[in-house]
């Protein structure tokens, strides 16, 4: 048996020593020829809402259970630390200790990633234009690090070696929680943290942050999701949610997300993706629909009394269904008005009703074509490319994934706002 499989069995017989319950209708199975590490397989039929496994809280490896909130003045410590600093210090802790609780779980993940947080430059480039490059993140990750992680670690040499718990393990952590944390909703989050001040949108979800041994175990794929985690009282217990067939994968959902944030978060990326997007930016709004002899100072206030009235965003979305969202329509026609229209709107605080007059679709329309010009490539040029995938590597194919996915729904939008009959837009 190889080491590979040697790994996952001692795994499984780990779980089941420690109470968990595990159907013998699946196995972990080898993935790594599809570039999908591990995954779970189906060796039986499987019903739709049977058990596959039942995981007890005492196995999630938590702030809650980690060994070293045991350790003098590390509760107190982990409990005054917001969001995942606390399970990155255990994660840190626990995948450096010989004789971890977990060790057979963590002999089976990974500490080298796909993710961009760990390209090069020149492959991020790739992505230029895309929503990627701007959310990875490194930097307010290394800033997490040498503010709050460094110190704990350097003040508590009797826990943490510095030199061990360095940086690197530090984004191995951080990458591990991305990728297969989850929120166990029925474990509160310690007392003394406040909601406030959480510094991902990951966070705002309910429960403790943790990891979940086995249920992390089971890929994600874009419309094929047969299985769902449900937390019960007394365990985590991951149920098929459709029949499934003998030697089918069996699927988690990461979420309905893009191809981005598949990218950004798991590393990898699936064709097709029902649910891409293409962001546009506020300022790009901004900068196409204002008169081009607007002051910066009415510029201003248009963009306060927008953002007041809650229309104007960081970035607005378009989905796959192309339409135009109501708040860039409302944007539009704020920062497209003469000063003595503004004016009013102001006096009243009244933002028009959206309305794609055909001056304002044609600001639209500058604006998408805009958008499509932020990219280095043509989406033929991506076309072309994708069409002789064999020749790329794996970063880049799903750098033009990424890219073309977005231009795909610029260009569709485009070519039906130029249609006779444009959909009518939703309110
Ligand atoms: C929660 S883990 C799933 C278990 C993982 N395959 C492993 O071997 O540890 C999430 C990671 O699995 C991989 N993954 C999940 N679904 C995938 C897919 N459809 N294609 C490629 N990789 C996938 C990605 O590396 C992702 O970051």
């Amino acid at each position: 048996m190889s080491e590979f499989d040697n790994a996952s069995n001692h795994f499984i017989q780990w779980l089941k020593a420690n109470d968990a319950t595990i159907s013998d209708s699946l196995a972990i199975k080898d993935y790594r020829s599809e570039k999908a590490g591990r995954g779970v397989v189906a060796i039986k039929d499987i019903k739709k809402d049977e058990l596959l496994f039942s995981i007890p809280r005492k196995v999630l490896l938590s702030e809650e259970t980690s060994q070293l909130a045991t350790k003098p003045g590390m509760k107190d410590i982990l409990n005054s630390q917001q969001g995942w600093a606390p399970l990155i210090l255990c994660l840190m802790y626990e995948l450096k200790s010989e004789n971890s609780f977990w060790k057979p779980y963590l002999d089976i993940l990974p500490n080298i990633f796909d993710t961009p947080m760990f390209w090069e430059e020149k492959d991020i480039d790739e992505l230029a234009g895309t929503g990627v490059p701007d959310k990875i993140g490194r930097d307010d990750a290394e800033n997490l690090f040498k503010s709050t992680i460094q110190p704990i670690i350097k003040s508590h040499p009797d826990v943490f070696d510095e030199n061990v718990h360095n940086l690197n393990l530090f984004h191995i952590c951080g990458s591990l929680i991305m990728a297969y944390s989850f929120h166990d909703e029925l474990t509160p989050k310690p007392s003394s943290k406040g909601d406030e001040e959480e510094e991902d949108d990951e966070e705002e979800e309910e429960g403790i942050i943790a990891m979940v041994p086995m249920a992390d175990m089971l890929n994600h794929r874009t419309g094929f999701n047969n299985a769902r985690l449900f937390h019960e009282p007394e365990a985590l217990q991951m149920r098929a949610i459709k029949d499934i067939q003998v030697s089918e994968q069996i699927y988690n959902t990461y979420g309905d997300l893009c191809n981005a944030d598949l990218l950004r978060k798991y590393g990898f990326v699936d064709e097709p993706n029902d649910f891409d997007i293409v962001e546009i930016s506020g300022d790009l709004v901004c900068d196409v629909s204002c008169p081009a002899d607007v002051t910066d100072e009415e510029k201003d206030a248009k963009v306060t009394f927008l953002l007041e009235e809650d229309v104007l965003d960081d970035y607005f979305v378009i989905e796959k269904n192309g339409d135009i969202p109501p708040e860039l329509i409302a944007c539009v026609q704020v920062f497209m008005m003469s000063s003595q229209e503004f004016s009013i709107a102001l006096e009243k605080r009244k933002v028009p009703k959206p309305k794609l007059t055909p001056s304002v679709m044609d600001k639209v329309k500058l604006i998408l074509s805009k958008r499509l010009e932020q990219y280095k490539t043509t989406l033929e040029d991506d076309e072309r490319m994708l069409s002789n995938a064999d020749d790329l590597s794996t970063k880049k194919y799903s750098s033009i994934l990424v890219r073309a996915g977005e231009k795909r729904i610029l260009q569709q939008t485009l070519n039906e706002a130029d249609g006779p009959k444009r959909k009518k837009q939703r309110k």
